[in-house]
């Protein structure tokens, strides 16, 4: 049985092996639906992660600057053949946007912050597909091991996942006007000076003519949106927390940090504006503004794009700049997390403000989306804002899309925004007959 936070004294044991493979998501087929998934397309990593060797779970902020400081040291794990080089992980999970306890039952799974480390872990390397398999340290830690191992090397296709095809009809259904109604109410709060930034999120709910396959799902995911991080967190239920998200809150590699501001939407056929606008600049600095300040406490020779640049996804192009920065002695990438979210690329400006506001008015629980969700381990951290993303459950889909309001936003256009951010995560679902309810 996996345990929940359990002593200081419980040790795992790991091993590994490298396969001729060339994609860890097509172990799907003999292994079932990762129990964690990850891919990033521009630099090749893909990883996937199956079964649970542990658990650690937070039940608020304070908890999980704890649990995360202890998930990035080695001591707990023997490796039998040492640590494998550049390994991502073995640690994954994420964490809720907000402070306070879900308040929406389909988020218990999930809870406030967990993370696992699978029973098998594989992902890409140069020349194959390298795998770990971790189980407790008890007696027949290291058989069992073995024999995951040995299972895994027997079974696992050396072919690459695509996906099969098939369309999967939705049927959609969001209140369009409690969101205008819901944005009018930011803009009176700003204009009356009491925000002047806030991202405010809808929830689209879809169903599906059938069960939706999340293998399918992570493959689209990752084939339609090569820009961005494809992940996939389920718990011990059923439940998939999954999506494409564009945004990056905090990598880190020894003393290095890279993270960026992105805010700032238009269509791609609008683009070329987007510099340029007013409103669109000023939302897009506020999170440049934040970060700087955010991260001087925790890092020095912090540097940032002089310009931001356009991101171009499928269905919208963002502004981003590029931030990087050296951490000062001793700091954890747990420290860097709590420093920087919520930035207000999707909570606002003043943070507090801003966030009490959402509580107030939002009318939903977001979860884990827009929260952290990534990997932690010896060899560092890459924390994305989970953005793009929809929480699962059979042929029942929850997206989730939100759209920054600063003084001159429209309700309407920001309706028009959030509709183009959900289209990665529909047209991964296999929409195309899609029907739509207000
Ligand atoms: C809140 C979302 O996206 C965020 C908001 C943006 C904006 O308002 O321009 C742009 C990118 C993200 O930081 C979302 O995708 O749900």
């Amino acid at each position: 049985m996996p345990m929940l936070n359990p002593e200081k004294a419980q040790r795992w044991v790991a091993g590994t092996t490298t396969l001729n493979g060339v994609d860890p998501l097509s172990g799907a087929s003999v292994l079932g639906v990762p129990s964690v998934y990850w891919e990033r397309p521009t630099v090749g990593q893909a990883v996937a992660g199956w079964g649970e060797a542990a658990v650690r779970e937070a039940r608020s902020a304070a908890e999980v600057n704890e649990v995360l400081s202890t998930l990035a040291s080695r001591a707990e794990i023997r490796w039998m053949e040492g640590v494998p080089k550049g390994m991502p992980g073995p640690w994954f999970g994420g964490m809720r946007f907000a402070a306070s306890a879900p308040s929406d039952a389909r988020w218990e799974a999930h809870g406030f912050a967990r993370w696992t480390m699978p029973e098998v872990l594989a992902w890409r390397v140069g020349t194959g597909v390298k795998v770990a398999a971790f189980a407790l340290e008890d007696a027949g830690g290291e058989d069992l091991v073995r024999s995951r191992l040995e299972r895994v090397r027997a079974s696992f296709p050396d072919s690459y996942y695509h996906p099969k095809g098939g369309v999967v009809g939705l049927q959609l259904s969001s209140s369009r006007q409690d969101f205008e109604a819901r944005v009018s109410r930011a803009l009176e709060a700003i204009n009356a000076g009491c925000i002047q930034k806030v991202v405010m999120a809808r929830a689209v709910e879809a169903v599906g003519s059938a069960p939706f396959d999340l293998v399918e799902v992570l493959a689209r995911l990752r084939e339609q949106n090569p820009r961005c991080v494809t992940f996939l967190f389920r718990a011990k239920s059923e439940t998939a927390f999954l999506g494409a998200t564009p945004e990056t809150l905090c990598r880190v590699e020894g003393r290095t940090l890279e993270t960026e501001a992105l805010a700032g939407s238009a269509a791609p056929g609008q683009a070329e504006g987007l510099g340029g606008s007013d409103k669109e600049s000023r939302e897009h600095q506020s999170v440049v503004r934040y970060i700087l300040s955010a991260l001087r406490p925790v890092a020095e020779h912090v540097t940032a794009d002089a310009e931001p640049s356009l991101l171009t996804l499928k269905n919208v192009v963002h502004l981003r700049t590029g931030i990087r920065a050296e951490l000062r002695e001793g700091v954890s990438p747990a420290q860097v997390v709590a420093a920087l979210h919520p930035t207000p690329a999707v909570g606002g400006v003043p943070r507090e403000h801003a966030l009490g506001f959402l509580h107030e008015h939002e009318a939903l629980d977001r979860g884990w989306y827009a929260g952290p969700v990534g990997w932690i381990g010896p060899s560092g951290a890459h924390m994305a804002v989970a953005l793009r993303s929809a929480l699962v459950t059979g042929a029942h889909a929850r997206l989730f899309v939100g759209a920054g309001i600063v003084q001159g936003s429209s309700a309407e256009a920001e309706w028009r925004e959030t509709e183009m951010k959900s289209l990665a995560m529909l047209r991964a679902l296999g929409g195309s007959d899609v029907r739509r309810e207000s």
